[in-house]
């Protein structure tokens, strides 16, 4: 099966100022791809491209098989949830059902109806007074019900209190199920996409970091004491990725094919954390 998204040596500058650099990722289809990196590291550049709300600067993009909105049925087959939940505060929950059904050729009103209600919103309710976690569940059933192949969210957790993004996430994660989209997420809670995401690109910089499937990440980083990071003591081919020095003693991850002896068990949230320090000691 063909990538969902693939770039590559994906650029964009503004002006001369580049926001991302020489991106070359792969998300293949059914994927929950989390997206992280820390303030201005390029993430929301890459889902603007993604969407083709901007055009690159240099390389490649392709969505679906094509150019990112190219056109009215490239469009239909993308759902894109912007920063902070955009809904129009003076129109009603319904009103919100029924510009959906007018605008998208794939409307699924039955979809869009069932998850108002399983979410218990008011469809006469305006969209400026739902709360916070409301206003991101609306405007995740509109890109939904829109019918798309690919979801796009761009920190739709981030407003959140932590039991609605929990909600919020395991709603995504059925969903998901469900309509068997491909979902790519970004946030700058590592913990929360670790809990849902099968596919993970860390930006630092602009710059890919790491990207590729959980499971392989997982598969070739490990955690060893801060004093056992000498290179003399890791298989050969082991790169050191970070060395925190902060907590007890400290501890490093290091990525490598080969197990390493006495190396504890590391979690996707430290595997991203080393990446993204490691950028960041670099700038
Ligand atoms: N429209 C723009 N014009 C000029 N520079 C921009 C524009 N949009 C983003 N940038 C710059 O590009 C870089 C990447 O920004 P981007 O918004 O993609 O980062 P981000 O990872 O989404 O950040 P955050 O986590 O703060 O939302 C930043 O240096 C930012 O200042």
């Amino acid at each position: 099966m063909p990538p969902v998204i693939e770039t590559q040596e994906l650029t964009k500058r503004y002006g001369r100022r580049p926001a991302l650099v020489d991106c070359s990722i792969a998300i293949p289809p059914g994927r929950i791809a989390g997206l992280v990196g820390p303030n201005g590291a390029g993430k929301s550049t890459l889902l603007a491209l993604t969407c083709g709300l901007i055009t690159p600067t240099e390389g490649r993009i392709t969505v679906l098989g094509g150019a990112p909105g190219v056109n009215a049925a490239q469009l239909a087959r993308v759902g894109f949830v912007a920063q902070d939940a955009p809904v129009y505060s003076g129109l009603s929950v319904a009103d919100h059902l029924r510009l959906g059904a007018r605008l998208n050729p794939r409307w699924d009103d039955g979809l869009a109806r069932r998850r108002i209600e399983r979410l218990g919103l008011d469809p006469d309710q305006k969209a400026g007074r739902l709360s916070g976690g409301q206003r991101a569940q609306l405007a995740l059933t509109i890109a939904a019900a829109k019918r798309g192949e690919l979801l796009i969210l761009d920190e739709p957790v981030a407003s959140l209190d932590p039991i609605a993004r929990r909600t919020f996430l395991y709603d995504l994660l059925d969903f998901v199920g469900e309509l068997g989209v491909t979902v790519v997420l970004s946030s700058h809670l590592l913990g929360d996409l670790a809990q849902v995401c099968d596919h993970l690109i860390v930006l630092g910089g602009g710059r890919v970091q790491i990207a590729g499937d959980v499971a392989d990440i997982l598969a070739v980083h490990h955690r060893i004491a801060a004093d056992r990071s000498g290179a003399g003591g890791l298989p050969s081919g082991a790169q050191v990725v970070f060395t925190d020095r902060g907590v007890s003693g400290g501890s490093t991850i290091v990525r490598s094919a080969e197990p390493i002896p006495g190396a504890e068990h590391t979690d996707l949230e430290d595997i991203g954390m080393a990446y993204m320090m490691a950028a960041e000691a670099r700038r």
